[in-house]
């Protein structure tokens, strides 16, 4: 059995939608289908995501919706007319979507959960209809039912152990489901959404609940490249990678696939295929437990920027107990997490996602390390972006970290920070933000262009 994926640019117009019936009647191997709420026809399109959070936005503020709505049951509409359903789909839709726009908004974050989990929902029933008018034997099968239970962290959810159980009876459900991404449910019965782009995690949560044989993930590219094609024009193709290497690139910044979607699969060993909606017949990238390692260090540089480091410097720090763990414990005060301590003897830098903070955390924060431990020295930097090399190959291979250095003299880049992680799987190079795609281009050039 295989557990399809389709991404919201999978969905987000009638001809796609075609062809993702083509893809799915192809193979009745292809029980289970995620959909995400339909996403960008091109470029400056909005996503019905953003759309839906914006709905939720103006509904609290006591603003008018109904220009909205009507924008957002125009996509839903036009999918309809283009595959020539009736219009019984669409009234569904719209009495859901109102219904919720008239619910309790006691609880704000509840409210903008369930309108956001909407665009998912309305969309698993629509592309149910769809299969259904193409005479194909399907239904909608809501999280609800198929007890998809998660934790009750809005934006962050996390799928609850017992989730599993009552998932894989999914694998004795007759005929084709279509089950919505991006949520589930927690023990009071609450929508609650994964982060963003988490349609992915669904796929591999019902992946590894019924066992399947592999995952399919469709997006809108023939491959995970090698680097950010938006940075680096065509750049080369990853056939397979491990679970682990796709992991440091999702989370170092490669948003075709969400670097949480990997731990299910990865727990039940079930093989991800990243493939092209648009192009089905392309091999796609295999993620897998263990491959052959021909291709040389690295498999895949990424690159994020928004990350602000906080360095601290005191003499004799490398002797003071519990040094570490007071200034973690003041940042978790602030509710920050943190991404990466990199250190020397008398000093650390702990890095964090700028958006957590602003200028009065920022200030409190710098005040209380000096003031309660005693630093000598205590400055933030701000826009700074973290290049992430990634390869089990590194391992076995000499030089990585002087090959890539010299790259980046070379393309005169001051390199802020080096942080190696103990896997040796990645390591990873602070830049400021205004130079981090001259970095990541002197780095594939360095080690992919030949
Ligand atoms: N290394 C990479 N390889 C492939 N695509 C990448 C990479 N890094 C970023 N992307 C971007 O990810 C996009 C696909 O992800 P996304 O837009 O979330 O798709 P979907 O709508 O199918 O979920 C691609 O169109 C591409 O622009
Ligand atoms: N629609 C949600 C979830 C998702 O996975 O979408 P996409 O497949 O378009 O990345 C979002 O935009 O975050």
């Amino acid at each position: 059995m295989k557990v399809v994926k389709f991404g919201g640019s999978s969905l987000a117009s009638g001809t796609q939608v075609e062809k993702v019936c083509h893809i799915v009647a192809s193979d009745s191997e292809r029980r289970i289908v995620i959909v995400s709420a339909p996403g960008k026809r091109f470029a400056d399109d909005l996503k019905v995501t953003d759309m839906l959070i914006s709905c939720a936005e103006r509904a609290l503020h006591g603003e008018d919706t109904s220009k909205l709505v009507d924008a957002i049951i125009e996509r839903y509409q036009r999918i309809a007319e283009e595959l020539k359903l009736s219009y019984t789909i669409i009234a569904r839709i719209t009495d859901d979507l109102n219904t919720l726009l008239k619910g309790d908004q006691s609880n704000p974050v509840a409210f903008t959960e369930a309108l956001k989990a909407s665009g998912e929902d309305n969309n698993a029933k629509l592309i149910a209809a769809v299969f259904q008018h193409k005479g194909m034997e399907a239904s909608y099968v809501s999280p609800q039912e198929a007890g998809l239970l998660v934790s009750s962290d809005p934006g962050n959810a996390q799928a609850l152990p017992e989730a599993y159980e009552q998932l894989s009876n999914l694998k004795n459900h007759a005929g084709i489901i279509v089950f919505p991404g991006f949520f589930g449910i927690n023990k009071a019965g609450e929508v609650v959404t994964f982060s963003r782009s988490g349609s992915d995690i669904t796929g591999s949560i019902l992946a590894n609940a019924v066992k399947a044989d592999l995952y399919e993930n469709f997006t809108d590219v023939d491959a995970v490249y090698t680097v950010n094609p938006h940075i680096v024009k065509n750049p080369k193709e990853i056939r397979e990678l491990t679970y682990r290497e796709m992991r440091e690139l999702s989370y170092g910044g490669f948003s075709v696939f969400h670097d949480e979607a990997l731990i299910p699969a990865f727990r039940a060993g079930i093989p991800v295929n990243v493939k092209n909606t648009n192009n089905p017949e392309a091999p796609g990238t295999r993620i897998v437990s263990a491959r052959k390692n021909t291709n040389g260090p690295l498999v895949g540089i990424a690159s994020d920027d928004g990350f602000c480091s906080i360095y601290v410097g005191k003499y004799l720090m490398n002797r003071e107990v519990g040094f570490g763990r007071k200034i973690l414990l003041i940042l978790e005060d602030y509710g920050l997490s943190f991404e990466h301590v990199p250190s020397g003897i008398d000093d650390l830098t702990v890095i964090v996602r700028q958006d957590q903070m602003n200028d009065e955390i920022e200030a409190t924060i710098v005040r209380r390390i000096k003031e309660e431990l005693h630093a000598d020295e205590i400055h933030v930097e701000h826009d700074q972006a973290l290049i992430m090399l990634v390869g089990e190959g590194m391992r076995q291979e000499v030089g990585t970290a002087a090959r890539a250095s010299t790259a980046l003299a070379k393309a005169g880049i001051n390199i802020e920070m080096i942080n190696q992680g103990s896997s040796e799987t990645s390591m990873m190079f602070g830049v400021r933000e205004n130079v981090e795609e001259k970095a990541v281009q002197a780095l594939y050039e360095e080690f992919f262009a030949q």
